[in-house]
């Protein structure tokens, strides 16, 4: 069922058994690459809380979690700037980080990011984006585990939001066209 959110109106995406299937394979795979190891997970707020919950449910080792909290999109489109309202506070020197993150647009957010976090000298990073848009990306990021390649339309859902709605619905939605 389509649905409206603000002005905009949205149609169904990615159901959620989809979403659930694609995240438990990618905790299977980061359960396996991190045997034996204590990775530090560092989510991305605010729109990759969802996919943070559901992930580490499904990782099997040891591991820690840590929030910041980085803003970028304005409305439908990037602002260009990207802002931070909560920093790394937790000794990341030498640990293994990885980034769980909702979704890369053009990357700037997560480049902005990664600048920050290699000043604080971690051991290793990998990137875990639920979704990527190949076609948007302006930053030479790759990220090591993948949700879906999606073309350059406006998602909401599952932690992402339109202008602060859509953020509480299970499934994806794409806006209509
Ligand atoms: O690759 P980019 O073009 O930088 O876009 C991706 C970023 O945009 C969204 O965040 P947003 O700025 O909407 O903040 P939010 O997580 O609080 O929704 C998303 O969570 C990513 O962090
Ligand atoms: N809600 C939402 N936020 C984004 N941030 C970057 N791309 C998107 C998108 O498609 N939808």
């Amino acid at each position: 069922m389509n649905i409206s959110l603000h002005d905009k109106r949205f149609e169904p995406y990615i159901k959620e058994v989809a979403i659930q299937n694609r995240i438990s394979a990618i905790a299977e795979q980061l359960s396996d690459d991190y045997r034996g190891k204590r990775p530090l997970f560092i989510s991305m707020l605010n729109g990759a809380f969802w996919f943070t919950a559901d992930l580490l449910k499904s990782f099997t080792g040891d591991c820690e979690i840590s929030f910041v909290k980085y803003r970028s999109y304005q409305g439908l489109q990037s602002s260009g700037e990207v802002m931070q309202s909560l920093g790394i506070d937790v000794d990341i020197k030498d640990r293994d980080v990885v980034i769980l993150e909702d979704i890369i647009d053009t990357g700037r957010t997560l480049s902005v990011f990664l600048e920050i976090l290699m000043q604080h000298q971690p051991g290793s990073v990998k990137i875990a984006t639920l979704l990527i848009k190949p076609e948007t990306l302006q930053f030479p990021l790759v990220p090591d585990y993948v949700g879906f390649e999606i073309p350059n339309d406006f998602i909401v859902g599952y932690g992402l939001d339109y202008d602060g709605l859509g953020r509480n619905l299970r499934n994806l939605y794409v806006l209509e066209k």
